[in-house]
């Protein structure tokens, strides 16, 4: 019966059975001598005509982009957001770029690919040195950077460096010059460009600077030109920011050929993520700890991240917290931490679940931790761009998230102005006042028991007023409006310390006539202290200086806090007798209406296991990594080098303690006679490397000369390294 079956595709007509099978039979003959030839021509031939049919198809490209490298398919990535979709095409066509989006908008991705194609398209070698160079203001931002580029870039063989400080540049310089792709932060490879003899930058394709803004507020301008002076002409550069500021567009005028801007969300009604959810609550300064403790009771099951304004009360809220046990782990990440104890707690707070990251705005920008439920800003920020980095880590890539600013009364009015106008949509919500729980009590039991738990608390006191005192904005930030026992009551200090600084400032202004008192200071100096106060009291002193004099990375910034933050040698010294010691204050009238309810507060067991980040303690402490790696292999290289000192001059013993009690004279003259010698030196070794710099400018000169003709050598060479057959395998199905 099967006989009679007929296949429905066949004819009757033989002539046009005969027509079909030819056209069949030539398609295959084709396929097979195409196949043939291909067999016949090297690899890396072959490699090099795909990677050609895909330049020239770029212009498609940007919508598919994501078909062919497989790292993107394997890390999830299946769609480009809308700055990959603008930018990447742009930078594939060897375009300079300008590119600002939100946070959280996919920024890093968008010069991670065109890096990796850059390079790829180039057929880079490892014994072709430095082909692209990312600068980063944090460390941990390109650490985090390194990270991503690793997880994307696995079928890559380029090596790549993080680069991101430390003293023994001997190890570095070793292995740096043989690095395809170094992600840096600024100090520390302009410290290689100059002291390195054989690294050298003169074949550098793509420079790529991330958070630009940032690197600027950050002090790194100088840094940056310094840079950008050794690096070739003809390279391609990228820049990337979250926040568009004058500084940002100035730098980009010098360093980049008539750029693309791609300003994604410029025209977007609002300048924070539409995902993100944004209210703030005005809270009495002695309030905000029990409502910071009220607020984790509250969200015990919720990833939050918490802003303050300096180390210190990190560290000492840190403490005391954890011995309060809210019920969920507490990390805290300020740049007072060890390089290594950074990294750690960001991988453990990466890790968690639920968890609250106690941070300085070491954390604010750039860094991705994933599924962060909420940002406290339990200080108030330095600025509205700040505020925007801040909540920008929740509510990232299309996710949800909330964010709460608890401001002083004082402070309300103008940041409020200054969110608006930087068009973010925020909301007043009150705190349910029955939910809110004291901890007074008990922090005052702790610091009891513990001599080592007031000093921090006493420090912690002290460093928010000079925080406070120092910002630049006097119209958000007014020290003189705190009410200063109930604060040190709220913190379990039974008497407010005497904050030195304060107190000088408030004679000065009282009677500008009057001397210092007792044990004071030559007379010139005082009128200079004095100077020096009005012009901190105008908002264009120490603030300023310490930010511009900051070198390299945040952490460095904290440690000098400290040290910058005492207003002048000879300024504190008024030694004021033991202030009389005040009723503690417990001023619980609170806000009563209740528009939301922010403390959903359900009774938790006390006892309830409290998981402290154990990691604190770092057994790698005092030691910073250097991964050189080979993106192929994965196989990474740790080497270890003693931190980077920051401080001209370390601070002795004890210094750092000193906060509560003023400056010893003789201590800070010795510290300054150590400083003006360590300035000397300083002096005479930057000029060692202008010299140096001026030489390396020279070499790289002779060699770009030299380079032309060995290109065409090398790309013969080349053919023996080539094994990117997964790569090509992509490129080829999206050809097809
Ligand atoms: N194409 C994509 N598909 C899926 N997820 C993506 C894509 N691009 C980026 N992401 C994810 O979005 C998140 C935010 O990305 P990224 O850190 O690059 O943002 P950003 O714009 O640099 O933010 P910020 O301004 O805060 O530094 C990351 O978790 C990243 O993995």
């Amino acid at each position: 019966c099967c006989k009679n079956v007929k296949n429905p595709t066949d004819t009757i007509d033989p002539v046009k059975n005969f027509e079909r099978w030819k056209k069949k039979y030539n398609r295959t003959k084709t396929r097979v001598k195409r196949e043939k030839r291909q067999k016949r021509r090297p690899e890396w031939q072959v490699e090099k005509e795909a990677i050609q049919r895909l330049v020239n198809k770029y212009n498609e490209v940007s919508n598919v982009f994501l078909l062919f490298t497989p790292g993107l398919m394997e890390a999830q990535y299946r769609q480009p957001t809308e700055i990959q979709r603008q930018t990447i095409g742009f930078a594939l066509q060897g375009k300079d770029v300008l590119g600002a989006a939100k946070t959280g908008s996919g920024k890093t991705l968008a010069f991670i690919i065109p890096v990796l194609e850059c390079l790829y398209r180039q057929q880079w070698t490892a014994m072709d040195g430095l082909g692209a160079l990312i600068i980063s203001p944090t460390r941990e931002l390109a650490y985090q950077t390194f990270e991503v580029l690793r997880k994307v870039g696995k079928n890559h063989e380029f090596s790549a460096g993080l680069i991101i400080g430390g003293k023994d540049l001997k190890n570095e310089s070793e292995k740096i010059h043989r690095t395809n792709i170094i992600i840096c932060t600024p100090g520390r490879l302009l410290q290689h460009m100059d002291e390195t003899a054989a690294f050298h930058a003169s074949d550098l394709h793509m420079l790529v600077l991330d958070e630009a803004d940032r690197i600027l507020d950050m002090g790194f301008a100088d840094t940056i030109n310094a840079i950008v002076e050794n690096l070739p002409k003809t390279r391609q550069t990228l820049l990337f920011s979250a926040t568009q500021t004058k500084s940002v567009k100035d730098l980009a005028r010098l360093s980049l050929k008539d750029p693309e801007y791609v300003w994604v969300h410029e025209k977007a009604k609002f300048s924070t993520p539409a995902t993100l959810e944004q209210n703030y609550v005005v809270c009495e300064l002695h309030q905000k700890v029990n409502m910071l403790f009220s607020f984790i009771r509250s969200h015990l099951q919720k990833k939050i991240i918490v802003f303050f304004a300096c180390c210190k009360e990190v560290q000492y809220l840190f403490r005391v917290f954890c011995r309060l046990r809210p019920g969920m782990p507490i990390l805290a990440l300020h740049g007072k931490q060890q390089q290594m104890k950074r990294v750690e707690v960001y991988n453990d707070f990466i890790k968690k679940k639920n968890a609250v990251l106690f941070a300085t705005d070491i954390a604010a920008r750039g860094l991705d931790f994933p599924a962060v439920n909420w940002v406290l800003q339990f200080d108030c920020p330095e600025d509205a761009n700040t505020y925007i980095h801040r909540v920008g880590r929740t509510a990232r890539y299309k996710e949800g998230g909330e964010a709460l600013l608890v401001l002083l009364p004082s402070e309300e009015k103008d940041m409020l102005s200054q969110l608006q106008e930087k068009k973010v949509p925020i909301n007043r919500i009150q705190v349910n006042p029955e939910k809110l729980t004291s901890v007074q009590q008990k922090l005052e039991a702790f610091l009891a028991q513990e001599k080592e738990q007031k000093e921090r608390a006493q420090r912690c006191f002290v460093s928010y007023l000079r925080s406070v005192y120092l910002m630049k904005n006097k119209d958000v930030f007014d020290v003189f409006q705190l009410k200063l026992q109930e604060y040190a009551a709220s913190l379990g200090l039974a008497v407010a310390p005497r904050v030195r600084f304060l107190n000088k400032v408030q004679k000065q202004i009282a009677d500008p006539g009057q001397s210092g008192g007792p044990g004071d200071v030559a007379p010139h100096e005082e009128e200079k202290e004095l100077k020096s106060f009005k012009a901190q009291l105008r908002g264009d002193g120490l603030k300023s200086e310490a930010q511009e004099s900051q070198s390299s990375d945040e952490e460095d910034d904290e440690e000098e806090d400290e040290e910058k933050l005492q207003p002048g040698p000879t300024g504190l010294i008024f030694g004021a007798d033991e202030t009389e010691e005040d009723e503690d204050m417990r001023d619980l009238d609170l806000l009563t209406v209740k528009r939301k309810d922010v403390f959903s507060l359900e009774e938790v067991d006390q006892d309830d296991e409290v998981r402290c980040s154990c990691l604190w303690w770092c057994q790698f402490c005092g030691h910073q990594c250097l991964l050189i790696l080979d993106l192929g292999t994965q196989r990474g290289m740790v080497q270890q080098w003693p931190p980077l000192q920051r401080t001209a001059v370390p601070a002795t013993e004890g210094e750092e303690d000193d906060c509560t009690s003023g400056i010893n004279v003789e201590e800070a003259r010795e510290r300054l006679r150590r400083e003006d010698q360590e300035f000397d030196k300083l002096e005479y070794r930057r000029k060692v490397k202008e010299k140096h710099r001026v030489r390396l400018r020279q070499r790289s000169a002779k060699k770009n000369g030299s380079n032309q003709a060995e290109k065409a050598g090398k790309t013969r060479q080349k053919q023996k390294y080539r094994v990117r057959l997964q790569f090509s395998h992509s490129v080829k199905r999206f050809l097809h």
